[in-house]
């Protein structure tokens, strides 16, 4: 017997990010090859924004998806994520060169305000909150805010990319395969201090530490990089990432309600407490999910070097979150 639709938001359905996604979402490679969808796509009051979206929706509806069952156009959150099982909070500005990613914050901060009230009034209780748009944690921090009553824990922010980036570099630092990394984690924020930390990670069983053994590569070549490969797209698209972004929500989202089979991935997600992180605070951490929960991988070892990194991305928050107060 086929299974009953779900139904899945997007908002800045008509974006960059939006026309790389809604059509793997709708081909069924986000909630599975049986999983029909009703995609309920969210674009600003605008008409050239909304004549984008109309546009896209002719385009999914000449797919002829087998999996997609329904879909609608929308001004309003309030009526966007009606009833919504899924929502990815893509919409909002991008950077362009030379700008920090909580530069955005001043921009993009009051999306969230609006968009997690939405979501308290009118989502499924169970919904499953992906936010995407810059500052991805800050912002999903103030969409949790902003739906006291929703589960903290159902809202979430991307941290996959960083993740997928750190496990792109090491795949090519080590020369092996990219699916043969396991137990990878990446800590905080996604901005240039998140800590991308592959002490527990391994290859076929063997330490990606040993196997590299060039601490002076962590710290001076793969973090940065890793950091910083945001910008570096932007300087040479300048656009930002937008195709690499969209599979990562893909991966975060699939995951999130199909399970990792024990893989760690990393998502951010608010805070209990553990490691020392406040609770609340949106942060990075590794974790693996199984029945449409996550659950952070506990008692790793955080040496000196780690917690120094942890504490970096860890202030950067606390000041983003203080800046957003009056947005709360
Ligand atoms: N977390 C990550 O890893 C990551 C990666 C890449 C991009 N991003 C962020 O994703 C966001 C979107 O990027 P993009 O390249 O698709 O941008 P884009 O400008 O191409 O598209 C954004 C779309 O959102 C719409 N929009 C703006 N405000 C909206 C609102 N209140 N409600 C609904 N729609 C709204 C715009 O009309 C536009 O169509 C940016 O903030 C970008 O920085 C995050
Ligand atoms: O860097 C940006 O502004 C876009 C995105 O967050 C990215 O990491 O590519």
């Amino acid at each position: 017997m086929s299974k009953k639709p779900v139904r899945v938001a997007v908002t800045g359905a008509a974006g960059q990010i939006g026309y790389a996604l809604l059509f793997r979402i709708a081909s069924g490679e986000m909630l599975g090859k049986d999983q029909p969808v009703i995609l309920q796509l969210l674009e600003i009051p605008d008409e050239k924004a909304q004549n984008a979206l109309k546009g896209v929706i002719m385009e999914l509806e000449d797919c002829a998806f087998p999996l997609l069952a329904g879909i609608e156009a929308h001004s309003d959150p309030k009526t966007a994520f009606k009833d919504t099982d899924y929502a990815l909070l893509v919409g909002s500005r991008p950077r362009g060169p030379g700008m920090e990613r909580s530069e955005l914050l001043a921009i993009n901060g009051a999306i969230f305000t609006a968009q997690g009230k939405a979501l308290n009034e009118v989502a499924s209780r169970n919904v499953k909150v992906l936010v995407v748009g810059n500052p991805a944690n800050t912002n999903a921090y103030i969409a949790m805010k902003s739906a006291p009553d929703l589960p903290a824990k159902n809202f979430t922010a991307m941290l996959r990319l960083d993740h997928n980036r750190a496990a792109s570099q090491i795949a090519a630092k080590t020369g092996k395969a990219v699916a043969e990394i396991e137990k990878l984690a990446v800590w905080g924020n996604h901005s240039p201090t998140m800590y991308a930390d592959y002490r527990f990670a391994t290859i076929g069983g063997e330490s990606v530490k040993a196997m590299i053994n060039d601490e002076t590569w962590n710290r001076e070549t793969f973090l940065p990089t890793v950091g910083k490969r945001g910008a570096a797209i932007i300087a040479a698209r300048g656009l930002s990432s937008a195709a690499s972004a969209a599979n990562a929500a893909i991966d975060h989202m699939r995951d999130w309600a199909l399970g990792t089979n024990g893989k760690w991935v990393t998502m951010g997600i608010p805070s209990n407490g553990e490691y020392g992180i406040p609770k609340e605070v949106m942060f990075g951490y590794p974790v693996t999910c199984e029945n449409g929960e996550y659950k952070i991988v506990e008692g790793l070892e955080i040496d000196a070097f780690s917690q120094e990194c942890i504490k970096k991305t860890l202030d950067e928050l606390l000041g983003e979150q203080d800046g957003v107060k009056h947005l709360i």
